[in-house]
């Protein structure tokens, strides 16, 4: 393994217990420090390639090493001990939405405290600090006290970001995280990405629908269709050619373009 490979895809197929393929023969490393959006249409494999990394999803074929150690192998302590480095959140911010910011924060820490001890809210004075760090690094530490079902959907997500951050991730994998936010809103969400990518040194890998979401902040895009991995290249290296294999759009006939083709022919 080359010392700066988090995260190692090979050859991973996922077929359904259906029969439907999410994913065919997919091949992917994702390097420390890297920002790394995947997009396609819905249907593509995204949400089952994101779901395999931490093993939500079990594949069928192939296998993922998350710093060297095959996740798709482990089980029990040595799995739970590698979900630590992986958190995840999704397009529905998975918050309890009648429990307070504060407890859905140090919900973060189960994978450290266990159910029992989260369940009834046996925090330590320090794990409590922590939690207003978190907060504070999404902008959200006035909202300690409020119920989460009392903010916004930006600020939700937010939340959810700092629980995220609680268990002190590696990687951050994120499932269409703007997907129910407007514009503005989404693109907070985003900069809070960017900022624990940048500042934390925490790997990002997200699922985005919006093109232009993915070239703004991506350090390198990967398109899926059909579950096949079509490209990976740097975000600066990716052309419209490239989001037009994915989307399936054709070429849009201009005037500018058949005056030039005029010309040529
Ligand atoms: N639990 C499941 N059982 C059967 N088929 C599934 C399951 N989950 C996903 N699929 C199928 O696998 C394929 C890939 O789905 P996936 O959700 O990974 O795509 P996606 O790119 O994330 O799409 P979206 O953006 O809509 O979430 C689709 O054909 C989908 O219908």
């Amino acid at each position: 393994m080359a010392e700066n490979n988090l995260i190692e895809i090979k050859h991973v197929s996922k077929v359904y217990d259906n029969g439907v393929v999410g994913l065919k023969d997919i091949n992917l490393t994702v390097k420390k420090g890297e920002f790394l959006v995947i997009v396609g249409l819905s249907g593509a494999g995204k949400s089952t390639l994101l779901r395999s990394i931490n093993r939500l999803n079990d594949i069928s074929s192939g296998d993922i090493l998350i710093n060297g150690v095959s996740i798709q192998k482990s089980s029990g302590k040595k799995l739970r001990v590698m979900r630590r480095d992986l958190a995840m959140i999704f397009q529905n911010f998975n918050l309890v939405k009648r429990a307070s910011v504060k407890r859905n924060v140090l919900s973060g820490l189960v994978g450290y405290y266990g159910i029992f001890k989260s369940t009834f809210g046996l925090w330590k004075k320090s794990d409590i600090q922590e939690a207003v760090k978190s907060l504070q690094r999404v902008n959200l530490a006035e909202k300690f006290y409020d119920r989460a079902d009392a903010l916004s959907g930006g600020q939700q997500q937010r939340v959810a970001i700092a629980r995220a951050l609680m268990q002190k991730p590696k990687i951050m994998l994120a499932d269409e995280p703007t997907a129910s936010l407007d514009p503005a809103t989404s693109s907070l969400v985003m900069d809070d990405l960017k900022s624990l990518n940048e500042n934390l040194g925490i790997t990002v890998v997200a699922n985005l629908h919006n093109e232009q979401l993915a070239l703004e902040y991506a350090t390198r895009i990967v398109g899926l269709r059909g579950g096949k991995l079509v490209f990976d290249k740097e975000a600066s290296l990716v052309t419209e050619k490239d989001f037009d294999q994915i989307y399936d759009r054709k070429k849009k006939i201009t005037k500018k373009m058949v005056v030039s083709e005029e010309a040529q022919a």
